[in-house]
């Protein structure tokens, strides 16, 4: 088997706030390695600092002590390797889907032929096509988060943090918006962190599951996922990860 490369390293991370309450500490010392076109997810309770980890990991917040390697290079504050989609999507209404997927490249000065025709392909690839035109307003929930993943795509980035993506959408698309993500996923594989609070959307997803502590975040437990994709969520193996998790954290299933 070929050897697996490292994509991200974390050592020790950590994030202390300075209150007027005093000292608040939202993540503890979280080490972690995470391969390259990893899908790893991070599922811990909320207001627990998964958050502050992806945004450290980002580069948009200086950890209070820690170091973060990407491809063993330790970084210290911003980087563009990777690209962001959140459970609020931040469409710009006012654009049309082609318009905000191609916004990125538009901003780092590429050339309008060369945008598009990436923005097109990703548009494409989220299940989009026909709706280039379109304003977010005249789409769905689960159609704004296509449109929030083609446009993370479109800028390229060697790793796609997701927060909470589909945390907002009602069950049943959110169902359909993980397998579309696996989908989208095993045809263009990126380094995907994808946090959730939902034990069986981490179950339904991940190579590997980082269980995250209630506050301070720390590391509980990594659980390797080793089920065939498309998972089962009845089959009986996929069942009993679900509670095996369960069974280690107050998260509901
Ligand atoms: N700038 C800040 N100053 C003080 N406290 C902060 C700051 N940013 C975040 N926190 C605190 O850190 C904690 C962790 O927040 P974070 O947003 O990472 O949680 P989360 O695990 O992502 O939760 P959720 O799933 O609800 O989004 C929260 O209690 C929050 O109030």
């Amino acid at each position: 088997m070929a050897e697996k490369k490292i994509r991200l390293r974390l050592d020790k991370l950590t994030k202390i706030y300075h209150t007027p309450e005093g000292e608040f500490e939202a993540v503890h010392e979280v080490s972690l390695e995470v391969q390259d076109r990893e899908f790893l997810v991070l599922l811990g309770p909320g207001h627990c600092g998964k958050t502050v980890l992806l945004n450290m990991i980002a580069g948009l917040e200086a950890p209070s002590s820690g170091s973060f390697y990407l491809d063993e290079k330790e970084v210290r504050g911003s980087h563009g390797a990777v690209g962001m989609v959140f459970q609020k999507t931040g469409l710009m209404p006012w654009k049309t889907v082609m318009q905000n997927v191609e916004l990125g490249p538009k901003m780092a000065g590429e050339d309008k032929k060369t945008r598009r025709e990436r923005a097109k392909k990703y548009i494409d690839l989220v299940g989009l096509s026909g709706f280039e035109n379109s304003y977010p307003s005249q789409l769905s929930g689960g159609m704004k988060q296509r449109v929030g993943i083609a446009r993370a795509y479109t800028n390229n980035p060697e790793i796609l943090l997701m927060d909470e993506p589909f945390g907002a959408l009602d069950a049943q698309t959110r169902y359909a918006m993980e397998d579309e993500l696996i989908r989208i996923w095993e045809q263009e594989k990126r380094t995907i962190i994808f946090v959730t609070n939902n034990i069986e959307e981490a179950a339904y997803l991940g190579d590997r599951i980082v269980l995250f502590s209630e506050c301070p975040a720390r590391v509980k437990e990594i659980y390797e996922i080793d089920l065939p994709r498309p998972r089962n969520n009845v089959d009986p193996n996929f069942l009993h990860i679900r509670q095996v998790i369960a069974a280690n954290t107050d998260l509901a299933l």
